[in-house]
């Protein structure tokens, strides 16, 4: 059985469960089960506190894990990405009290609150910045009103909690994070990682695109075909009427109206757009 850590609450969890819901496994009904066995997929799922999955990996008791690419850079364990998972997109980076900083050289000599320790000591001597890092747990924003750091490095998404907390930005971003699908180091992929893997790039592709199908002069066809090459090559289908062709292509979905737009200038007709449920690429 090939045995995946998957986060058990938190940024990550919501998403992750429904991504492999989506890839047809099994998922666990009340949010106390800490373990699932889903026989028939041959996979057992473990939730965890999303913080310790890379130490879980790393160390190689369980095969895969879900994991942000933050915090698997900060667990400085023998795993690595596979995949990115699309969700849980996130940006680390410096923030202070709002006029207090401009630039990454004021932190030198300053206290910087993180709950990325490893993260931001590996960046800070990079740069050659020497500053205190205070560690904490989470609600990083409040730390410096409460006095123990004078900045601070933090995971902003929306950037709603540091305007809460009267902070801003500064410096260039640490790194851009986001869910990621991640395996022990320097071994040989575990039996049914292929599988997991083909799995969830099925769920990206039906995410990330749609089905268009549309009607167009068979003189247009070429043109027609640049706008949508797909994935390979556009199925071109003959018409009753001689004259036209039917065309289906794989779209990207955030392109879908500009191309629909596109093709009926061009002269395309019954320009249809369906959501792919599944699909193996
Ligand atoms: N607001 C957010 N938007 C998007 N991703 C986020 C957000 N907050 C955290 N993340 C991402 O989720 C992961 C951390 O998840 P989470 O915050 O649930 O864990 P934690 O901080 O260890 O646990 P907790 O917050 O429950 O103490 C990181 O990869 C982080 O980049
Ligand atoms: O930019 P925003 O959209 O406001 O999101 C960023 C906030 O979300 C996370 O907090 P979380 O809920 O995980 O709490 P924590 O700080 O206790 O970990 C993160 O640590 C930031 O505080
Ligand atoms: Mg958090």
């Amino acid at each position: 059985m090939l045995r995946v850590a998957v986060p058990n609450k938190g940024a990550l969890s919501e998403a992750a469960s429904s991504m492999l819901a989506e890839a047809g496994y099994r998922q666990r009904r009340d949010s106390r089960e800490l373990v699932l066995v889903d026989p028939e997929n041959e996979i057992e799922f473990f939730f965890l506190r999303p913080r310790d999955i890379a130490v879980y990996v790393g160390s190689g008791t369980l095969e895969v894990g879900i994991t942000g690419r933050d915090l698997l850079l900060d667990a400085q364990v023998a795993a690595e990405e596979r995949l990115q998972l699309g969700f849980a997109a996130s940006t680390f980076r410096f923030a202070g009290p709002a006029g207090d900083f401009s630039s990454l050289e004021e932190l030198e000599g300053k206290r910087i609150a993180t709950s990325f320790e490893c993260l931001l000591n590996d960046y800070l001597r990079a740069r050659d910045i020497s500053a205190t890092v205070v560690r904490l747990d989470g609600a990083v924003e409040s730390s410096v009103r409460l006095g123990v750091a004078d900045a601070i490095a933090d995971v902003v998404e929306t950037g709603t909690t540091l305007r809460a907390a009267g902070m801003e930005v500064f410096g260039e971003p640490i790194l851009e994070s986001e869910a990621v699908l991640i395996v022990r180091s320097g071994v040989e992929a575990p039996a049914g990682l292929e599988v997991l893997l083909r799995r969830l790039q099925g769920v990206l592709v039906a995410r990330q695109y749609v089905m268009m199908d549309y009607d167009i002069r068979t003189d247009l066809v070429e043109a027609a075909a640049a706008l949508t090459p797909g994935l390979e090559s556009p199925t071109v289908s003959p018409l009753r009427d001689s004259d036209w062709v039917a065309v289906r292509s794989m779209v990207r979905r955030n392109r879908t109206n500009r191309i629909m737009d596109e093709l009926y200038e061009l002269g395309a007709r019954a320009i249809l757009v369906s959501s792919i449920h599944a699909c193996r690429i």
